[in-house]
């Protein structure tokens, strides 16, 4: 669930702009940022691993990004290493230079990564799926043979992109000198929206990104979601071409956005993740409700940041106390796309400190938005019962996690999934709870698809195991886990003596 942005602008430069969406866009990821910028015939970039703001701290390294369209994102791995030379965007020079900025995580990539190399005759540098991504694109593009492209070789490009490319797929190209591609994969998993903003010498600047809170910042009106499959090319001189590029569409994107991933702020397929958290909310009372109707709850506290929403409209349904129990540390980023285990254990305790008089002789209702590896509420529970409570419950606004995720979130292995194989009261038992609640599936695709009733599926894999691309294998599963193990990176991360060669 990277973040990525796109800008093609009437004025002179992008470059403080792409920061900005980047740093709305920074929930998405912590580990590298980058922006690539166009102007003339030359290409500026500047990516490096961090947080937006120290990766672009110095003013002069703003001044050099020139030019005005260029494309940017921040990372947040699920593919390959987290070193800075798989920071994005990825460039690669043939034909026409490509810039890309990818979100998402492809299932086939190992067979890519042959046939460019076996067939294509193209080079990766890299490990990371977006650099094979980025070279599926320039062949297709390049196999159009022409040398003054029109956005029909742009489209037939994408359209080669869908045949060849499985899995998930939301995506800015940059190409040199003409303009800038966002396309998204057929059935819609990653979001990616566009707007525009009236130009103050005539026309449009027009902004793509990852979510809407974008635009909002940068004073861009929304105008529409990128569709499944669809592509929109915004060329240099301000025009917006789109088409559908994928012969069979099927919108199914991911409802892990709603729960977690995405900003409450942000409207995403005609949602509002706000609304969708608050209908959260009710349904999890309507369940207590229902099944523990003589409950002893004295106050609902929610675990900051993500479950607020849906926690305030919990308590307020029950009838019962909401507290702001828990501070967080407003300079300790989101725990849970942290790299290794140990940093985000050790997170929780930084990040969140309890008001001991909201829980001290207290029946206490914790409501988090999800359960993953099981780090934050294992944590949360112990100081709440240290912090004084008498009962410590535990609500989830999300089912039990149970399934890898393959789709561009960084829960490769099942073994490290908390829920995964565990009953109900073996789960209370390891994370330490009086009572354990979580919210039915059916609640939760209610709760998300009653903003938009024409979204028929969403991507549920991490908590049914089905995936929506029905190419994930147990044998799929398997390498991915020996890859992407907490374990496995820690060692690759050991590894890695090679003096890195930056792409581009
Ligand atoms: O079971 P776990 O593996 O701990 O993962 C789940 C937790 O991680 C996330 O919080 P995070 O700190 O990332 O971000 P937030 O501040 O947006 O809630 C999520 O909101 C849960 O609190
Ligand atoms: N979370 C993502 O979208 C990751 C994008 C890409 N797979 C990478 O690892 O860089
Ligand atoms: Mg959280």
């Amino acid at each position: 669930m990277c973040g990525i942005a796109g800008i093609v602008s009437q004025q002179a430069t992008v470059n403080s702009d792409l920061f900005d969406a980047l740093t709305m866009l920074q929930h998405r990821g912590q580990d590298a940022a980058g922006i690539i910028t166009n102007e003339g015939h030359r290409l500026y970039l500047r990516k490096e691993n961090g947080l937006v703001r120290d990766v672009f701290h110095a003013d002069d390294q703003m001044a050099k990004l020139r030019g005005n369209m260029g494309v940017a994102h921040v990372r947040y791995p699920t593919a390959g290493t987290s070193t800075s030379a798989e920071a994005q965007p990825f460039y690669t020079n043939t034909p026409f230079g490509i810039s890309l900025s990818h979100n998402g995580n492809l299932t086939n990539a190992e067979e890519l990564k042959q046939e460019l190399f076996l067939e294509d005759r193209r080079h990766l540098n890299t490990e990371s799926d977006s650099e094979v991504l980025l070279n599926v694109f320039a062949h297709e593009l390049l196999q159009r043979g022409v040398l003054r492209l029109t956005p029909e070789d742009i489209f037939a490009a994408v359209s080669g992109v869908h045949l060849r490319c499985r899995g998930a797929y939301a995506c800015v190209a940059m190409i040199t000198g003409y303009g800038v591609v966002g396309f998204r994969d057929p059935y819609g998993i990653r979001p990616i929206v566009y707007g525009r903003r009236e130009a103050a010498k005539g026309g449009y600047d027009y902004l793509i990104a990852s979510e809407s809170v974008a635009l909002d910042a940068l004073g861009y009106e929304l105008v529409d979601d990128i569709a499944p499959g669809e592509a929109v090319l915004i060329t240099l001189d301000g025009k917006l071409h789109k088409r559908q590029c994928a012969a069979n569409p099927i919108y199914s994107p991911c409802i892990f956005e709603h729960v977690y991933l995405a900003r409450p702020d942000s409207v995403m397929d005609d949602i509002y993740v706000y609304k969708a958290r608050l209908r959260m909310g009710v349904k999890l009372a309507e369940k207590i409700l229902r099944d523990w109707a003589d409950h002893d709850i004295d106050v609902v506290i929610p675990i900051p940041d993500t479950s607020r929403v849906a926690g305030a409209e919990l308590a307020a349904r029950l009838g019962v106390l909401y507290r702001e129990g828990f501070i967080k540390n407003r300079y300790i980023g989101r725990t849970f796309i942290m790299p290794g285990q140990a940093q985000r254990k050790k997170s929780v305790r930084q990040k969140l400190n309890p008001v001991d008089i909201e829980f001290r002789g207290k029946n206490v209702l914790l409501v988090d938005d999800s359960i993953v590896r099981g780090t934050t509420s294992k944590e949360i529970i112990e100081m709440a019962r240290d912090a004084g409570a008498k009962k410590v419950y535990f609500a989830s606004a999300s089912p039990p996690v149970r399934y890898p995720n393959v789709y561009g979130i960084d829960m490769p292995t099942s073994s490290e999934l908390v829920a995964h194989g565990r009953s109900l009261a073996e789960l209370e038992a390891m994370l330490g709870a009086d009572r354990l609640i979580y919210q039915d599936l059916e609640d939760l695709i209610d709760a998300v698809q009653f903003g938009n009733p024409n979204i028929t599926r969403f991507d549920c894999s991490v908590f049914n195991g089905e995936y929506i691309t029905q190419d994930v294998t147990t044998e799929y599963l398997n390498q991915l886990e020996l890859f992407r193990s907490d374990a496995a990176k820690a060692a690759r991360r050991k590894a890695q003596t090679v003096i890195e060669l930056p792409n581009a």
